[in-house]
């Protein structure tokens, strides 16, 4: 079983990645976000980091799908069909030049066709999207406190996180590789509130019974 967890910055997808794969005995897959000497660099220089962020991120989530497809059961804490909204939206902001955007959805392409999924023919077996608000996502940003990520850091962030959250909405809409689902995640906190947490994974459960995946 492979679950994929799709949301904007500071939705709670490593969070749930941990709850979930707990739950259901399987292995947790993470993004490399605070060993990656590429992410402080970007939010400093956005214009000159934007196309060397998106090939350390491809490549990484690239490498993290291989391992975990070494396994039968995994749950991944992003997506990589959402890559390609986060270059998107810094290129239409001017952080990417054409041509860059040109080789990354080329590039992108040529590595869709390797991944494992489309060797074996096999999608996730579910996309479970957190939604959350504007407000829950600046709250999130500041509980977890990576420096860079702070809107006092920068007076042009709540604009690309404002802009970020509308992305992911028509994203959500138009996502077709497998079955999926959304969870609210300003109304559940499945992190602190064990009742919440139960919650969640019932709502997750009866996705999986429905499509024959979870027994
Ligand atoms: N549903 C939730 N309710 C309350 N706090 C949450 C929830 N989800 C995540 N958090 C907190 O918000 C911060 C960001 O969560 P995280 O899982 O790192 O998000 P993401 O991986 O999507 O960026 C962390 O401090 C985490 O404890
Ligand atoms: N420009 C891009 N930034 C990205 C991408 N994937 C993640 N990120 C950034 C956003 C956060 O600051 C950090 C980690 O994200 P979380 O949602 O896990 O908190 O990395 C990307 O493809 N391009």
């Amino acid at each position: 079983m492979m679950i994929v967890l799709s949301g904007a910055i500071g939705a709670g997808k490593s969070s749930l990645a941990t709850v979930l794969s707990e739950h259901l005995g399987t292995e947790a897959f993470y993004e490399q976000v605070d060993n990656n000497p590429v992410l402080p660099l970007f939010y400093k220089d956005p214009k000159k980091y934007a196309f060397l962020l998106q090939i350390y991120f491809l490549n990484k989530r690239f490498e993290s799908i291989k391992k975990a497809m070494v396994q039968d059961n995994n749950v991944l804490d992003r997506s990589i069909y959402e890559d390609s909204l986060f270059f998107h939206m810094n290129a239409d902001m001017g952080r990417a030049t054409p041509q860059e955007v040109k080789v990354y959805d080329e590039l992108l392409a040529n590595m869709m066709q390797e991944l494992p999924y489309a060797a074996a023919k096999k999608a996730p077996d579910l996309l479970v999207h957190l939604d959350i608000s504007y407000d829950t996502m600046i709250h999130r940003i500041e509980k977890r406190g990576r420096s860079y990520e702070q809107p006092e850091q920068d007076p042009t962030l709540p604009e690309y996180y404002h802009n970020l959250l509308s992305r992911y909405d028509g994203w959500y809409d138009d996502y077709d590789y497998s079955p999926k689902m959304k969870i609210d995640g300003d109304k559940y906190d499945f992190v602190e509130n064990p009742e919440d947490r139960q919650k969640v994974l019932d709502l997750i459960d009866e996705q999986l019974r429905v499509r024959g995946t979870l027994d």
